[in-house]
C-alpha cells in the first residue's frame, strides 16, 4: 500500500527550481509600461507580494508562472528558462478558482488522471487530500456550488495532489470571512511545511504579518523593496512602503 500523504510524482526532472530570479523584467501593453524593470531573486519560504491597487502584483505572478511573456528581461528558475517540464512543477491558485462542473472529488481524480496516476490510486489519494483540507463531507457535492472558502480549499487540495515545488496564490482570501481566511492560511502553511515555495499576493497586512518570510513591495509597476518580513514591517525602506504599512496608501 503506498503512503497516500506522499505525492504521486510524475515529474520528468527533480533538479532544484530555486532560486527564481528576474533580471530586468518589463511588461508593456500597447506601448505603456505596466511593470518594470524588475530585478529580484526569490529563494525558499513564503514570499508575499504587496502593494496598492494596480501596482502590478498579479502581473508579476503571471509572468513568473509563465502565463504572460515579459516584454524585456529574463526569468530564470535556478538559471534555467521555464520549460514544459518545469511548468509542471508549479501551480497557481486564483482568487476565483477555476473548477470543473463535477463533484469536488471528481475535480481531484481528474487532475490525477491527467498526471498519469494509476486509476486504483486516484480515489484514495483524492480522499486523503479532501480530508487534509477539511472537505471530506463535501466529496460528492458539485464543486461549483461550494462556498467561496470551500472552493478555495478545493483548489488548494487539487494543487496539493500536483505536489508543486512552487505555489502561486493570487489574493486567495479576498472576499472570504475570517474563519475561511484562517482555513486557507492553514492550508498554505501545509504546503510550506512540505517544502513548497509560496509566492502570494494579499491586500491584508495582518495576513502578511502572519505568513510572510519576505515581502516584495510594488508601487505603480515598480519594485520598491524586497526585504525580510520583520524588516519590511518594522523599518520599511521607502516612504511609499512606510505609508502602505501604516494603511495610508489606497489598497
Ligand atoms: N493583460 C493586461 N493588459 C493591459 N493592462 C493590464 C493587463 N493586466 C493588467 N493590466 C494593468 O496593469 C496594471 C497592474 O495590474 P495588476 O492586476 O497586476 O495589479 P495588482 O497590483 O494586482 O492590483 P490589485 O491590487 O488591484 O489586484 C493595472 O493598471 C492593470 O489595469
Amino acid at each position: 500500500m503506498s503512503d497516500l500523504s506522499q505525492p504521486y510524482l510524475a515529474q520528468a526532472t527533480t533538479a532544484p527550481m530555486l532560486p527564481l530570479s528576474l533580471d530586468g523584467v518589463r511588461f508593456s501593453h500597447r506601448g505603456q509600461r505596466l511593470l518594470g524593470d524588475i530585478t529580484l531573486t526569490l529563494g525558499a519560504g513564503r514570499s508575499l507580494i504587496m502593494g496598492p491597487n494596480g501596482a502590478g502584483k498579479s502581473l508579476l505572478m503571471r509572468l513568473c508562472h509563465g502565463l504572460l511573456t515579459p516584454s524585456a528581461g529574463q526569468i530564470r528558475w535556478n538559471g534555467q528558462p521555464l520549460s514544459p517540464a518545469l511548468a509542471l512543477r508549479q501551480a497557481m491558485v486564483f482568487q476565483r478558482p477555476v473548477l470543473l462542473k463535477r463533484s469536488a472529488q471528481a475535480n481531484l481524480t481528474y487532475v490525477l488522471a491527467i498526471r498519469g496516476c494509476p486509476r486504483r490510486l486516484r480515489k484514495p489519494r483524492a480522499q486523503e487530500a479532501l480530508e487534509r483540507f477539511g472537505l471530506a463531507p463535501l466529496a460528492q457535492r458539485p464543486a461549483r456550488v461550494l462556498s467561496g472558502g470551500e472552493q478555495q480549499r478545493l483548489a488548494l487540495a487539487r494543487a496539493w495532489l500536483l505536489a508543486p515545488d512552487i505555489l502561486f496564490l493570487d489574493e486567495p482570501t479576498a472576499a472570504l470571512d475570517p474563519a475561511a481566511i484562517r482555513a486557507v492560511e492553514e492550508a498554505v502553511n501545509q504546503f510550506h511545511h512540505r517544502g513548497t515555495k509560496i509566492v502570494m499576493t494579499t491586500h491584508d497586512l495582518n495576513q502578511a504579518r502572519r505568513l510572510a518570510d519576505d515581502v516584495v513591495f510594488l508601487n505603480a509597476g515598480r519594485l520598491l523593496e524586497h526585504s525580510p518580513a520583520e524588516r519590511f514591517f518594522d523599518t520599511p525602506q521607502s516612504s511609499e512602503a512606510a505609508a502602505f504599512v501604516r494603511g495610508e496608501l489606497p489598497w
